[in-house]
């Protein structure tokens, strides 16, 4: 008998498994070379951590990752659905809501697993058809729901021309706004609604020429029973969601997506992982609010409901399921591992989490782990191998933790070290962590550099001058701001300051790969410190925002002193500064920059180089340096107000228009499960804002500050 789950494993909120996908017509193994994954399960089909290893690759190290089990090519979807999901299913009749993930990278046969083929039934179909039966027995009825998650939209599939559906929390319960249910009486029911639902999306998506997108896909199996005023309550949910296959983001993209498309899908495959992550060492806090998935399976993975993470692998050589498997097999650590400790120490070769974060976890844990950090196979791909890399943060699956510490250290010199800005440009992420290491083993990066790099301080991009200790982080900031200039070498006249971090690695990104060769250095220096001076002036004003953060003065107030800060910027910052004139998305694929690109809600201190940015664009008529100025306003209002949102306390938050008692009170509630709750103006929708709502709210926010004087400072 296979892998019943271990009473270690069966305490464990999520049970991490892998299948290897069968080879399909055009592959063929060669059978000269061993296999690319070998499977070892010390007890055969009954063991309760097997480990997979990949042979080696030229140039990276023989990884090893241990998961709870591994459904090999020649075990096929009938075996994981008795073993893994019939159990599952009796819950649902109980009132809970499990959840089967498929992960992996693209290819690797997660659609296979969830729907199968016409030939071989899919897990959903399989479940489909036990549900039925027992429904039947039971008497209940079966509805069910498709959805699609693209670029964090949801969209009901079964109705492709509703609008976007809306993800609403009440009490901790997670209601769809805009989701279509159709109830399922037979099998050949739900295949017939599946296979219609196939043909109309293409159908769809050739009329409107439309390329076919990568988007997460969800079945939702509800299970009712009616209830005596002749309407039917929810028992259970039965989730399936088949995960968009991951790519990495670097690698310049043969399919139709774009970098920041599949940067940003890529964080919500993260999102998944980190949820998994937190529910199997009982972390405090779950991050349900990092992606839109999560946050919709949010009542279904939490509680004692359980989940099935299905990693999907490649049959041959493909890094990106060694990535993937590689975040398996961390989410796999739960707490409860511990009590197979012996046989994990004695296999262990090094901690899965290195000892910088040993803090957040139990102890005990990580005597017993044996596998290793993705980043290594990072390390690995760029011939960075053998240099371990010290995590920080509260993620393991986030970008930071993928593509290290690129932004954590960037050595920006006075005199433009741009031979280190090409380093950067040219080594993924991971090297550029050699790069600081080289550092700190005294070699020098630039002949100029005149910089020491942070690495550990408070802001990721936090560098000062060697003469100059920034008294606060926000003087960092505006130091790094004054002192970031490089030139391009393919326009003239192109010196420019890299007014924030999302600049600078589009820049980087810009001039990487071959490109990055051609980035020459050569600053105006004057314009450089004379950029320090305002830097200092600009900081004075604002520490006096820093200094109101805690008391939650009224957005209008903190809007009025972002107002000022705004004017004196533009009456005293010169408009000769140019950026390039087009930036060639192109090149983006070249360079990992999905932890970058990703948009982030600027700090005050960063809307304030969001403005600046504009000082710096090519501006040839005072109507479009106006309108340019315009719009930086406006992004500025909209960030402080978002940024009030996570803030202020109740009475400051219904002093704003369209924010009563209910909303302030539900805005709190949201604040204490996550600390920044809005990112967007989109997530006030969460509050029940319509878009056109917002929209009238900000409208009327933006009036308001015409009917107050603006306060000059001296
Ligand atoms: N176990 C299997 N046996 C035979 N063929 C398989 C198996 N699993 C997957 N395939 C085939 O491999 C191909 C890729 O599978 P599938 O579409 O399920 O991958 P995917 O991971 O969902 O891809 P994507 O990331 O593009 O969505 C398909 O042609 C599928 O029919």
């Amino acid at each position: 008998m296979a892998s019943t789950p271990s009473k270690a494993t069966a305490c464990r909120k999520v049970r991490v498994v892998a299948k290897i996908r069968d080879f399909t017509g055009s592959e063929t193994e060669n059978s000269t070379d061993s296999p690319w994954i070998s499977v070892n399960k010390p007890s055969g089909e009954a063991s309760n951590s097997v480990t997979i290893s990949f042979r080696d690759q030229p140039g990276s190290r023989k990884e090893y990752y241990d998961i709870d089990y591994c459904y090999e090519q020649n075990e096929d979807n009938d075996l994981i659905f008795s073993r893994e999901i019939k159990p599952l299913i009796l819950r649902v009749f109980e009132g809970c809501n499990p959840t089967i993930i498929t992960c992996g990278a693209k290819g690797s046969g997660k659609t296979y697993v969830i729907q199968g083929s016409d030939e071989k039934p899919g897990l959903a179909t399989l479940a489909m058809a036990e549900i039925l039966s027992m429904a039947e027995k039971n008497g209940k009825s079966i509805a069910i729901s498709f959805y699609e998650v693209y670029q964090e939209h949801v969209h009901d599939l079964l109705d492709p021309k509703q609008p976007e559906v809306l993800v609403l929390e009440d009490k901790g319960k997670i209601q769809y706004k805009g989701l279509s249910q159709v109830t399922i009486k037979s099998i050949t029911e739900f295949h017939k609604l599946y296979l219609s639902w196939c043909d109309s999306r293409k159908s769809v998506q050739k009329m409107a020429n439309e390329l076919p997108h990568k988007s997460h896909k969800g079945l939702i199996v509800h299970v009712l029973s009616p209830s005596e005023n002749g309407d039917t309550h929810l028992v259970g949910k039965m989730n399936f969601v088949d995960l968009a296959g991951y790519k990495d983001a670097r690698r310049k993209s043969v399919d139709s997506l774009n970098l920041v498309e599949s940067t940003k899908l890529n964080k919500s495959i993260y999102a998944v992982y980190n949820v998994v992550y937190s529910l199997n060492v009982n972390e405090n806090h779950v991050p349900y609010r990092e992606s839109k998935l999560t946050r919709m399976l949010k009542d279904s993975l939490s509680g004692m409901n359980r989940i099935l993470m299905i990693t999907c692998l490649n049959p041959s050589f493909c890094q990106d399921s060694v990535y993937m498997l590689s975040l398996a097999s961390r989410s796999c650590q739960g707490i409860n591992r511990v009590t197979d400790s012996t046989k994990k120490v004695k296999n262990s070769t090094r901690p899965l989490v290195p000892s910088s974060q040993k803090s957040r976890l139990p102890g005990s844990v990580f005597t017993t782990m044996k596998k290793h950090p993705a980043s290594q196979l990072h390390f690995s791909e760029n011939k960075a191998s053998g240099m371990a890399f010290t995590m920080k943060g509260r993620k393991l699956f986030d970008e930071a933790s993928h593509q290290t510490k690129s932004e954590k250290g960037k050595s920006i010199s006075n005199n433009t070290n741009v031979t280190m800005l090409s380093e950067v440009a040219t080594f993924s992420c991971a090297d550029v962590v050699v790069t600081l290491k080289q550092q700190e083993e005294g070699k020098s990066i630039s002949n100029h550099t005149n910089v020491m790099v942070l690495s550990e301080v408070e802001n990721p991009l936090a560098v000062t001058l060697k003469d100059k200790e920034p008294t606060s982080i926000m003087e960092k900031n505006i130091l790094i701001h004054s002192h970031e200039a490089f030139s391009f070498p393919n326009s003239s006249a192109m010196e420019t300051t890299i007014p924030n971090k999302d600049v600078l690695a589009s820049e980087i990104a810009l001039h990487g790969g071959k490109h990055h060769d051609q980035v020459t250095s050569g600053v105006n220096s004057t314009n450089v410190s004379s950029f320090t001076g305002e830097g200092h002036s600009i900081n004075k004003e604002n520490q006096s925002i820093m200094v109101n953060k805690g008391v939650s003065p009224p957005i209008s107030a903190r809007l009025r002193e972002l107002s000022n800060n705004l004017k004196s910027l533009c009456s005293s910052t010169p408009l000769h500064k140019k950026l390039p004139e087009a930036i060639d998305v192109s090149f983006y694929g070249q360079v990992s920059t999905d932890n970058i690109l990703e948009p982030k809600t600027p700090t005050t201190e960063q809307s304030m180089r969001v403005y600046d940015r504009l000082e710096v664009a090519n501006v040839s008529s005072p109507w479009e340096t106006l309108s340019m100025r315009s719009s930086g306003m406006k992004n500025s209002l909209v960030q402080e107000y978002i940024k009030f949102l996570n803030t202020a306390n109740k009475e400051d938050l219904k002093r704003l228009k369209g924010i009563g008692e209910k909303r302030a009170t539900y805005i709190l509630q949201l604040r204490e499960e996550s600390p920044e709750p809005f990112k967007s103006l989109d997530d006030l929708k969460e509050v029940g804002l319509s878009a056109k709502q917002i929209k009238g709210i900000m409208k009327k926010e933006a009036a308001e500050l015409f009917n107050e004087p603006i306060y000059h400072k001296c």
